[in-house]
């Protein structure tokens, strides 16, 4: 496909996308109607559309409109490139520029940083001076990050055994086991190092939260929240911890034990009625459900979709799951609530709100990762009785 041709494919899937088709099924409709398009022709659309996403604010007012064409046309601009030589109506190519695809200022500081307009307030709140910065980072793309699998090896042995298949890799400051892939990050799925367990997908800050806890040989450790069983993993590469998890929606467990099983590792999937009984542990965490406004690069279709009353309704969920994961805490142990939000509103109100109802809880730690600290952003907040 040439350039152009490729840019026509993204205002297609952009307008579907536009029109409510989810993402992912938006990509994959295009690709299979698509078989002339090559891996690299469907990886060039995929990133133009997911850098639409994320820039849907900024680029509407670049391109003059909220349409697959103009965004793309905003998007063009962006880069620097005149859109006059892509849009040239060919076979394939997008129809010519009107005087209807001009850009427009931009409206606001919200939309020339692509934020949400009634969000931007309690997100320059949430992170003071480093507001801006972090709404440019969440512009851009996410870093792929990887977790060295503790279980099987180290930060080295991985570097060295992704390198063996094409993937270059280096360590990332934010926990010991955590990778940032320099190159060859479409090769991951085909290595050894990974279908050999000794790396797993991870954001970094992921991976740090779980470094955070002190993860002792003899603790009994429940992933409260454990989702695909992410940090439930990244728990279990600890020798002697017994790991638990539990979801209330038991199917996005559904691969943990073939991932555990990859990794060398142990989890129990505990069922509603057998976390009670398995009670009390030593350390709960509750990655809580949220805005997920740290991953939003990844997943950017989440930063337009969240509402007030969205995330209002979060706050409540998110108090309830940690009153309710409070009552699985042994005496001495820790609760460890944590979100990949970067809002304060999910992360030190809901901590302040437990504390008031709860005095006998008290703090003894509190950590943000932004994204301006190079993955995703996080927040922990460790409490204790
Ligand atoms: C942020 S995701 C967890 C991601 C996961 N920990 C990981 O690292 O891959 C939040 C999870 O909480 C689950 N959840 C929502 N409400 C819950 C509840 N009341 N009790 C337990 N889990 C809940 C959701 O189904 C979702 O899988």
């Amino acid at each position: 496909m040439t350039p152009a041709a490729r840019v026509q494919a993204s205002i297609e899937i952009l307008d579907d996308i536009l029109a409510g088709a989810p993402v992912e099924k938006a990509l994959t409709g295009w690709a299979r109607r698509s078989r002339f398009a090559g891996s690299k022709d469907r990886a060039a659309v995929r990133d133009y559309v997911f850098e639409a996403l994320r820039c849907k604010r900024s680029f509407s007012a670049l391109g003059g409109a909220e349409t697959g064409r103009r965004l793309m046309i905003g998007s063009i601009r962006s880069n620097g490139i005149d859109p006059e030589t892509l849009f040239t109506g060919e076979r394939y190519t997008p129809e010519p520029l009107t005087a209807a695809d001009a850009p427009r200022a931009f409206g606001s500081d919200a939309e020339r940083c692509d934020i949400p307009e009634w969000l931007w307030p309690r997100f320059q709140t949430s992170l003071g001076d480093q507001a801006e910065a972090a709404a440019k980072v969440l512009q851009t793309r996410a870093p792929v990050h990887l977790r060295a699998n503790i279980a099987k090896t180290d930060r080295a042995g991985a570097i060295a055994a992704l390198s063996t298949d094409g993937v270059s890799a280096q360590g990332h400051p934010a926990c010991e086991t955590a990778l940032e892939v320099t190159e060859g990050a479409r090769k991951i799925a085909q290595s050894r190092a990974y279908s050999e367990g000794l790396v797993e997908l991870q954001d970094a800050a992921s991976q740090a939260v779980v470094a955070a806890l002190d993860l002792q040989p003899g603790l009994r450790v429940l992933d409260y929240c454990a989702g695909g069983g992410g940090k439930s993993l990244a728990l279990a590469a600890h020798s002697g911890v017994e790991v638990f998890a539990y979801d209330v929606n038991a199917g996005r467990m559904r691969d943990l034990p073939t991932r555990a099983k990859r990794a060398g590792v142990g989890v129990t999937c505990l069922q509603p009625e057998d976390v009670a009984r398995q009670a009390p542990f030593d350390i709960v965490l509750t990655d809580a459900p949220c805005s997920g406004s740290g991953s939003w690069r990844r997943a950017p279709a989440g930063k337009w979709a969240l509402s007030e009353e969205g995330l209002n309704a979060l706050n409540v969920l998110q108090s309830d799951i940690l009153n309710s994961a409070a009552q699985l805490v042994g005496p001495g142990g820790i609760l460890a609530y944590a979100t990949c939000s970067m809002l304060d509103d999910e992360n030190g109100e809901i901590v302040d709100g437990f504390l008031k109802l709860n005095p006998d809880w008290t703090e003894t730690l509190r950590k943000s990762w932004l994204v301006t600290h190079g993955a995703d952003g996080f927040f922990t907040s460790h409490l204790t009785r």
